[in-house]
């Protein structure tokens, strides 16, 4: 039985979460990238290179805002459904009069050249992949034009 729901929708997360487990419970590999989000910041401190880790880091002023959102987030609870199916769901919003299938989006982030080489392109086709909206900054790395070359819209 197939829990995806379509030949062109995102993997579905359950089965995600399903291969990470089995992976280090069986394998004892874990994944590349930390499950914590609590460990994320020192991860991404070891691989990344000085300059763009402190770019993104460095957060403005005494970091207060930062620190709001964090607290925000603290008091979202998520709460797992069990026993129902879970294949097929629906978190679609509709902006503007344009139908996107999650509620989430990519907000601008300034510089992506100094944080990875891919820069903005390889966050725009991460994007385009898991069909999340994309915001190109503009104090981009990557003019819109070389942008719309490297990733050319589906028609
Ligand atoms: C490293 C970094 C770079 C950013 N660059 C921009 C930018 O170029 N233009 C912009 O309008 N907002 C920029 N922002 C603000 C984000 O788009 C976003 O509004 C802000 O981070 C709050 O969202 P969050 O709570 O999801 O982080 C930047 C934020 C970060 C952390």
């Amino acid at each position: 039985m197939s829990d995806n729901d379509g030949d062109n929708a995102p993997e579905p997360y359950s089965r995600y979460l399903r291969s990470v487990l089995e992976q280090g419970i069986v394998m004892g590999n874990l994944p590349k990238v930390t499950t914590d989000p609590n460990r994320l910041e020192e991860q991404a401190r070891k691989e990344m290179d000085k300059v763009g880790f402190e770019y993104i880091r460095g957060s403005a002023g005494e970091s207060a805002t930062m620190s709001s959102n964090r607290l925000a987030f603290r008091a979202w609870k998520l709460v797992p459904r069990m026993l129902r199916p879970t294949g097929q769901r629906d978190m679609s919003v509709t902006l503007f009069g344009k139908k996107y299938d999650s509620p989430v989006l990519m907000a601008p982030l300034g510089v992506q050249g100094l944080m990875h080489p891919d820069k903005e392109i390889g966050t725009a086709k991460a994007c385009a992949e898991l069909r999340v909206p994309f915001t190109l900054s503009t104090s981009a790395t990557t003019g819109i034009e070389e942008l719309m070359k490297r990733l050319p819209l589906p028609s």
